[in-house]
């Protein structure tokens, strides 16, 4: 470059946000068991959790943080409890369906961290499984990973699940040429 001349070129800026979403289920009722789906996964014999969907609350944090980092809402202004066609809705379906809406919107997925607290299910031997299955859903790289709280507060007492998830997503903007990369002729 000539001394003292400004570059001739500038990039796009391609400013990231991130989002964050919170939710908590409680087990179903005994006397009206359900299955558990939790992290996009059946858990076969275990206690399942109330919702007027799945109630995957990982799934449905994911969900929540896509919308957040978005500023397009949230879990229930997508998929309200007053519209029928969600009731039982799997949490890997919302998933799926707030990626597309937050595509249609102008974002892409960086990707989504999810963690849940519960004292059961040991997650870890089926984590691979439901970052698999998450992240076909999204269409990006979910991780999730677990905790105990020490047998503290509703979720160590069994009451519920609850999990919390950040998403980072960036303007789906295709970015300006390189201005040393050679022009594309004819
Ligand atoms: N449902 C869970 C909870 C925890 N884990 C794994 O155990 C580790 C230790 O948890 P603490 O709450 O005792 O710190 C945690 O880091 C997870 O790897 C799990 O698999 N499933
Ligand atoms: C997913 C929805 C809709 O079926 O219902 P729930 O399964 O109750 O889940 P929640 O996270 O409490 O709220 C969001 C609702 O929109």
């Amino acid at each position: 470059m000539t001394a003292g001349k400004a570059p001739t070129a500038t990039f796009a800026s391609v400013i990231p946000r991130t989002g964050i979403g919170i939710d908590v289920h409680a087990y179903a009722p005994r006397d009206a068991p359900q299955p558990l789906w939790l992290g996009g996964l059946f858990w076969d014999g275990e206690p399942g959790l109330a919702g007027h969907s799945d109630g995957d609350p990982v799934a449905h944090a994911a969900a929540d943080a896509l919308f957040s980092a978005c500023g397009i809402g949230d879990l229930g202004t997508h998929f309200g409890t007053d519209r029928p066609e969600y009731a039982g809705a799997s949490g890997v379906t919302l998933l799926a369906e707030a990626a597309r809406i937050v595509r249609a919107g102008g974002f892409e997925i960086g990707n989504i961290a999810v963690q849940f607290v519960a004292n059961r299910p040991k997650f870890g031997p089926r984590r691979e499984e439901s970052q698999r299955v998450l992240s076909s859903a999204a269409g990006a790289p979910v991780s999730v990973s677990a905790t105990t709280s020490d047998r503290l507060g509703f979720t160590g007492r069994g009451e519920g699940i609850s999990a919390v998830a950040t998403a980072l997503v960036y303007p789906a903007v295709p970015a300006a040429p390189h201005p040393a990369a050679p022009q594309a002729s004819g």
